[in-house]
């Protein structure tokens, strides 16, 4: 692991923290609901938003509502669905009229790819679908190169094909993790501090460029990204990074 930046030299009061979920926070389980969230991290997550006056975000591709469910009783602040949704404050709803659902065509020409075999999981999240292959590894290919196929039959729609960890989701063109970080850090409380993002996957990978003109600094997950600043190996080292840098604030 490239050394990550020091717990004792983030100032709590200067920094948001954007954190990705799956495979960052939290560790990759065989389905999307099988994940575990360790109590302790809620803990966690709720003394740094207390101690940054609001500025943590999840940074996710999944929903809000799904996040919410994970990290019950909060509701933190988080985009989610890539960017689709967006809520600044603690149990705020996003703007319903903020992404449209996709088109109900694309969604069932989407939905057929399931049906190439067992364990092509389908999960819809109204503004985008997501086709995961985690339980069928042998049809990646396969259900990449179909859900291409079917973006390029409707340019009617800008679409996006955005491949994940055995997944590939499909999503509006117009938005992304990077341009919502963009659009979160010019809202109170998050404005004028810098943000520290942390995240281990290719639509990630988007955010790390927009951080040096915000002051900010990127930490990829597993592997080190071309433009992050320092990774950590998995999840657990982000947990107890997460961990140190609130004991260390309470001392300090
Ligand atoms: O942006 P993230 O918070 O990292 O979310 C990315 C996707 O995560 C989920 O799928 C991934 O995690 C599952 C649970 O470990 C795993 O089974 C799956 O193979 C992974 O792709 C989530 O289901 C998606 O909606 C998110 O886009
Ligand atoms: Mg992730």
């Amino acid at each position: 692991m490239t050394p990550v930046m020091p717990a004792d030299t983030i100032d709590l009061d200067e920094v948001a923290l954007l954190l990705d979920i799956d495979g960052t926070l939290l560790d990759f389980a065989p389905t999307p609901r099988e994940v575990w969230v360790p109590p302790s991290l809620r803990q966690t997550l709720n003394g740094l938003l207390a101690r940054t006056g609001g500025a943590l975000a999840l940074v996710s591709g999944r929903s809000l509502a799904d996040l919410d469910l994970l990290f019950a009783p909060l509701e933190l602040p988080a985009i989610g669905g890539h960017g689709a949704e967006l809520r600044v404050a603690p149990g705020q709803r996003s703007d319903p009229d903020r992404t449209p659902a996709l088109d109900p065509m694309v969604k069932r020409k989407l939905a057929s790819v399931a049906e190439i075999g067992p364990g092509v999981l389908l999960e819809d999240k109204g503004y985008s679908l997501a086709l995961h292959y985690r339980l069928a590894p042998d049809k990646g290919d396969e259900v990449k190169a179909m859900v291409t196929a079917i973006c390029e039959s409707f340019p009617e729609f800008p679409l996006e094909a955005l491949p994940g960890k055995s997944v590939v989701e499909v999503k509006p063109a117009a938005f992304d993790k990077a341009t919502a970080v963009a659009e979160l850090m010019q809202l109170p409380p998050f404005a004028g501090r810098r943000p520290i993002f942390v995240g281990d996957d290719v639509t990630d990978e988007r955010v790390f460029p927009i951080l040096p003109p915000l002051r900010g600094i990127g930490f990829s997950v597993g592997h080190r990204a071309a433009d992050a600043d320092g990774c950590f190996d998995r999840p657990a080292d982000v947990r107890a990074w997460l961990d140190g840098l609130l004991e260390r604030q309470a001392v300090g």
